[in-house]
């Protein structure tokens, strides 16, 4: 057995996460790609059987009351609330990640530039997931706005008291690096701007701090590191602080403060059912509901310990096993700098990554160069982290 080896097998034996990977529907390949969907929960097929024939089938329309599918999207968000720091009644779940940017960006102009006060600039992560940008780029010419797209290291250099909304990563998607959320959200608060985070790949990944760090509005997806399914609704966070003045782009009849009054006339519902928009997805939102169950008894805390620790183990395999310059870390290696992937950019990534996969190690690729390795710490252990090293060693050698 060779040292690496050995070693993963001790830190597996000390790992006091390593039984929650029963919760999990899992097989024998090393999954690493729960940063772009993650893996099934156990509970969730036999609650969908109950949501499917029992609740729709049964119930029918009784269920919208009886089986609290109306209520479902504030009930969900309170759930996902202590995973970013949040306290309860200011996240709501629905819609996509790229909708709920539009709702939070547009609203976060509104609300910095309500008095006219000439600010008509949105900044923008300049290397950020595309559908962000795409979307900001239309939300600053609704608002009459100029987008600068800027990197996260040096948007405190390019605020000024034109800047009325800044909108950015909590994690790249593509190296991996996790941005400075509590000082980039006090830099942008000093112009009197406001800030909108994505958070995609950092929430259930590690703590986020939502409240604590004064955040205004964020927004994430809940098929990655929540498991929520492919295409589970996203949610929106609107700081408590700030509920009374978000000024919703899409003011759909869900978001109405007396829904069933069918009124012709739109009054914004208070707290954080504002951020609704139609009818919520209940199918996909119950399955979320039940994915979020793994999170009983877990402490955030002790899951971004676990991901430190597996994201150094497997550079420290890579280190040791792929041939000098056949891949480079794009991820940093400080800790209070990395999220929960190791991306190394690699000649022949694409195929090399097709390689892994038919080998059992499944990661992804994202053009040009780069293999994503994505480390979930609620299934992924070490012996998966030195496998995978063993074998992109063997695929690049
Ligand atoms: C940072 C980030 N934002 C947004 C998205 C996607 O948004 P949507 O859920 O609308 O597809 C992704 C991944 O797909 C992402 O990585
Ligand atoms: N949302 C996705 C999808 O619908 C299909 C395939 C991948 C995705 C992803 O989430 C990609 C992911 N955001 C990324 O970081 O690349």
């Amino acid at each position: 057995m060779s040292d690496l080896t050995e070693k993963a097998r001790e830190l597996d034996a000390a790992d006091d996460l390593a039984a929650l990977r029963t919760r999990f529907v899992l097989d024998e390949a090393v999954y690493l790609d729960g940063n772009s969907l993650g893996a099934l929960p156990a509970a969730v097929p036999g609650r969908m059987e109950d949501v499917v024939r029992r609740q729709w089938g049964a119930l029918r329309i009784r269920s919208w009351d009886e089986s609290g599918w109306w209520s479902a999207p504030e009930r969900i968000g309170d759930r996902i609330a202590p995973l970013v720091g949040a306290a309860p009644g200011q996240i709501v779940v629905g819609d996509s990640t790229s909708v709920n940017v539009f709702k939070a960006l547009v609203a976060a102009v509104r609300m910095a530039a309500r008095d006219g006060d000439g600010r008509d600039e949105i900044l923008v992560d300049a290397t950020t997931f595309p559908t962000d940008g795409y979307i900001a780029a239309s939300a600053a010419r609704m608002t009459g706005c100029t987008l600068r797209p800027v990197a996260p290291a040096e948007v405190p250099g390019a605020l000024s008291g034109r800047t009325a909304a800044v909108l950015l990563n909590h994690v790249d998607y593509r190296t991996g690096r996790l941005h400075d959320l509590p000082g980039l959200t006090a830099a942008v608060h000093a112009v009197g701007a406001v800030a909108v985070w994505d958070l995609c790949h950092s929430a259930g990944a590690l703590p986020v701090g939502l409240d604590a760090h004064g955040v205004d509005l964020a927004v994430g997806c809940t098929y990655k590191y929540l498991n929520g399914g492919p295409g589970a609704p996203a949610y929106l966070y609107v700081r408590r602080e700030v509920q009374d003045r978000f000024d919703s782009p899409l003011p759909g009849w869900n978001s109405h403060a007396e829904p069933f009054g069918m009124r012709s006339e739109y009054e914004p519902a208070q707290g954080a059912p504002r951020g609704r928009v139609g009818t919520p997805d209940i199918l996909s939102m119950l399955a979320l509901e039940a994915a979020l169950e793994v999170w009983d008894g877990v402490s955030i805390d002790a899951v971004r310990a676990k991901s430190l620790a597996l994201t150094d183990f497997f550079l420290e395999c890579v280190a040791a096993y792929v041939p000098e310059g056949r891949v480079e870390s794009l991820t940093p290696a400080a800790h209070a700098e990395r999220g929960s992937q190791v991306a190394l950019r690699c000649e022949g990534a694409g195929d090399v990554m097709k390689r892994l996969i038919e080998s059992g190690v499944v990661g992804d690729f994202r053009p040009p160069d780069v293999l994503r390795f994505g480390f979930t710490p609620l299934y992924v252990g070490f012996a998966d982290a030195e496998r995978a090293a063993r074998v992109l060693a063997e695929v690049v050698s």
